[in-house]
């Protein structure tokens, strides 16, 4: 029976959104971002060349189509991606008026989110009394810290001194709908955290706010860093996702880092986290293991988290090509009859101004018994396509671009 393995690296954006002016960082709307054209052409003017050299390689990305797909999505000329795709490959665009992670996850996987998320003002205090009075009684704290948008690496620089100090968490937001704290993990605790973290979360999905993040970290003043402790309680999908439909039709369904958080567990039967080179370990172990008929649904995160975000050109590029070298053995284990789906959740241009997504299209690229160019998709037409491949019936507005070919 055939298995199914959709594989989203978060954030490899390929530019060309019709609608990016819409989306901002600060004033900046994302008009022209692109996160793997402009990686490419920073690789190539040797502006990218810490722990790397050269133009970007990524053979095996090539091969599926990635060049091609970032000249049909933005008219991008990726320096080094030059490859005759030999796969199924094109591109995608998403419908949800979200860049955030689990509007591309929830779209791709068959549900465009249906509402407007909320989210908190560019100004300091961002969060409304009600909430800090809740954040203050759950954490048995007089205070809270930041009260702002900030980066997460940053604000715990400038203010985890402070935090020891006070126990007071520290709390700020993003260009995202979401609501993240952190802490200590020795002088605040992590369970408390956690706690904190699970009990505000009801009111804020109440108000659409997508998530609440724990953010730990450890060490001391000057040198805190951010540990893998990181816990989001995300809204629950408001209808089934191919993970439902899937798990419905009997199919196991495997949740590779993030996933299971993204779709508060729904239709996930088993669950393997750990960093982004433990997934990749873990997917080759589906790709050899998984029964007949699976769904295995992996996401990795540190090219958003780790590069994008700190807008660090070099070590993107270095992490777009540890994956592609580590994918290439992965791919050649796949069997015939196996579907493998490569494809993205929105950008993270680390050429951009301030540190939040950027709105583009993604490329899909796929190995599987298909080939051929599938033109400018939408986000859904991934879930019809791995259902249709399933053999199990989609309940989402996608279409199938594996049918034919
Ligand atoms: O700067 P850090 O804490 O990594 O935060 C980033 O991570 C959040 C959730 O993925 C995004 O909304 C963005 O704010
Ligand atoms: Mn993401
Ligand atoms: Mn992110």
């Amino acid at each position: 029976m055939p298995r199914a393995f959709l594989v989203v690296m978060d954030s490899v954006g390929i530019g060309g959104a019709p609608d990016a002016d819409r989306f901002f960082n600060g004033d900046r709307p994302d008009t022209g971002a692109n996160t793997l054209g402009h990686i490419a052409a920073a690789c190539a003017t040797g502006a990218a060349e810490e722990g790397r050299s050269g133009p970007l390689h990524l053979p095996h990305l090539d091969a599926l189509g990635l060049g091609a797909a970032l000249r049909l999505a933005s008219g991008a000329r990726g320096e080094g991606l030059d490859a005759d795709p030999v796969g199924l490959w094109g591109a995608a665009q998403e419908v949800s008026v979200g860049k955030d992670t689990p509007s591309g996850h929830w779209e791709l996987a068959g549900l465009p989110v249906p509402w407007d998320w909320s989210y908190f003002p560019d100004q300091t205090p961002a969060f409304p009394d009600d909430i800090v009075d809740e954040v203050k009684r759950l954490a048995g704290a007089d205070g809270i810290l930041g009260n702002c948008h900030a980066s997460g690496t940053e604000i715990i620089a400038r203010l985890g001194d402070q935090h020891q100090k006070t126990g007071w968490p520290i709390c700020y937001t993003s260009a995202d709908s979401v609501f993240q704290i952190a802490a200590h993990e020795e002088s605040f605790g992590l369970d408390r955290l956690l706690q904190l973290c699970e009990g505000l979360a009801p009111m804020l999905h109440d108000r659409r706010v997508g998530r609440v993040i724990a953010r730990p970290f450890i060490g001391e003043p000057g040198s805190y860093a951010r540990t893998g402790n990181r816990h989001d309680y995300a809204m629950t999908p408001p209808a089934p996702t191919l993970l439902d439909w899937a798990q419905g039709a009997g199919r196991k369904t495997i949740a590779i880092g993030k996933i299971r958080d993204i779709f508060a567990g729904q239709g996930v039967d088993e669950v393997l986290k750990g960093e982004d080179r433990t997934l990749m370990a873990h997917l080759a172990d589906c790709v050899a293991t998984a029964p007949e008929g699976s769904l295995t649904f992996a996401n990795f995160v540190e090219f958003d988290s780790l590069y994008g975000h700190r807008r660090d050109v070099s070590g993107y590029a270095r992490h777009l090509e540890w994956f592609d070298a580590a994918i290439g053995p992965v791919l050649a284990a796949m069997r015939p009859d196996d579907l493998m789906i490569l494809t993205a959740d929105h950008g993270n241009d680390p050429t951009w101004s301030g540190t939040d997504h950027t709105r583009e299209r993604v490329p899909v690229l796929a190995k599987g018994p298909y080939s051929g160019q599938i033109g400018i998709r939408a986000f859904a037409d991934v879930a019809a396509s791995v259902a249709a491949h399933l053999g199990i019936p989609a309940k989402g507005p996608g279409e199938s671009f594996c049918e034919g070919r």
